[in-house]
């Protein structure tokens, strides 16, 4: 049974006069630092100067290079993007680095696939919200919170689980829960989780229905209604509750229909698509890949994004967003 936490299993205090330095202050960055600062902790950001910056300063928190962020810190989060994690350890956060201090990620990625491997006196611990940056913050505003994971890679210092359990509870995941896993675990399963259901299969299956409606002569704006737009309202239905809540609460027709002709869709051949997708991630044919893919200014990501963003789904969208109040910004 996968361990659990909550509020009462965390003590704020273990960073009691701890300071915190959030690298990064992007989706995660600025959720996470400025939840950590309302819970009464010492925090301050590392970033380069530019927009992240310049953020960071209009909503009060002290900012610095990174490197100089890193040198007064006892916890180090680490929220740059995954594929500039490796470079920019080396050059400015390897060296702040000293005897039990704590390197912390929202996501394992580089250690898991050895692209940093930090020296080992120093605590290595992940505090991973099972959910995007703006609603770590919202939720926390709202008096909730978004779960997360924990994991152990290095415990140098002897409590480098309660430095972890300590900060999810400032960022408020210790309100909704916090599950323990390993670093292996939640790397292989969250980038499973995004290509093949949440974000890869999400999308392909979005604009597979959306183009056989199309091809078959109905109105663009009538697909995009039913498969797209309608989609969020199913999940969240599906988010209270679960499946068996999304069923209660659409026709019967919907229903058999789901249930009968779903599985025809998600056949065989998907599940063997999400095998070789898993076994790549596992065996780090994917890691491989996205590294590499980065050092060559990423050719395929920018290619196969803008012909996502020119894909008549998404020009329909926006104008059928533009006409309703609710999505006004
Ligand atoms: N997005 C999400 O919701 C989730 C993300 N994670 C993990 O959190 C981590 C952060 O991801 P995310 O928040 O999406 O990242 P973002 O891309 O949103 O933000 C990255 C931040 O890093 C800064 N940055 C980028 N390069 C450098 C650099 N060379 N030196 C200094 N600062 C730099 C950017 O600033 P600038 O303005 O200068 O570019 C920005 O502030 C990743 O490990 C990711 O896997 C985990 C769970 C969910
Ligand atoms: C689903 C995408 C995610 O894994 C997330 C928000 O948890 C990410 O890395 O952004």
């Amino acid at each position: 049974m996968v361990e659990k936490y909550y509020d009462a299993d965390a003590d704020l205090g273990v960073l009691a006069g701890k300071r915190i330095a959030v690298i990064g202050y992007g989706s995660q960055g600025r959720g996470q630092a400025l939840n950590l600062r309302d819970s009464g902790l010492d925090v301050i950001v590392g970033v380069r100067p530019g927009k992240s910056w310049e953020k960071a300063i209009k909503d009060g928190i002290e900012v610095f290079q990174v490197a100089d962020a890193v040198k007064q810190a006892d916890v180090v989060q680490v929220l740059l993007p995954d594929e500039d994690q490796a470079r920019t350890y080396l050059e400015a956060i390897r060296p702040g680095l000293s005897a039990g201090k704590t390197l912390m990620f929202s996501h394992g990625f580089n250690i898991h696939y050895g692209q940093i491997v930090p020296p080992p006196d120093v605590n290595v611990v992940m505090v991973a919200p099972k959910g995007p940056g703006h609603l770590v913050r919202r939720l926390y505003e709202e008096g909730a919170g978004v779960p997360a994971l924990i994991a152990i890679e290095q415990d140098a210092s002897g409590d480098a689980r309660a430095v972890a359990l300590a900060y999810a509870k400032g960022i408020g995941a210790t309100r909704a829960a916090v599950f323990e896993t390993s670093f292996r675990e939640e790397t292989e399963t969250d980038l499973f989780g995004e290509q093949a259901v949440l974000c890869g299969g999400c999308s392909a299956l979005i604009k597979a229905g959306f183009e056989t409606l199309v091809a078959n002569g109905y109105a663009p704006e009538m697909a995009y209604l039913e498969v797209c737009h309608e989609l969020k309202l199913i999940v969240d239905l599906i988010y209270e509750g679960g499946l068996t809540t999304m069923r209660e609460v659409v026709s019967n027709t919907a229903r058999y229909g789901d249930l009968t002709r779903g599985p025809r869709v998600i056949g065989p051949e998907t599940y063997a698509a999400m095998q070789e997708v898993l076994e790549e991630i596992q065996d780090g044919r994917f890691a491989k890949e996205w590294i590499l893919e980065n050092q060559v200014n990423r050719p395929v990501f920018s290619a196969l994004t803008r012909a996502d963003e020119e894909h008549d789904l998404e020009v329909v969208g926006a104008e059928i967003r533009a006409l309703m109040p609710q999505f006004k910004k």
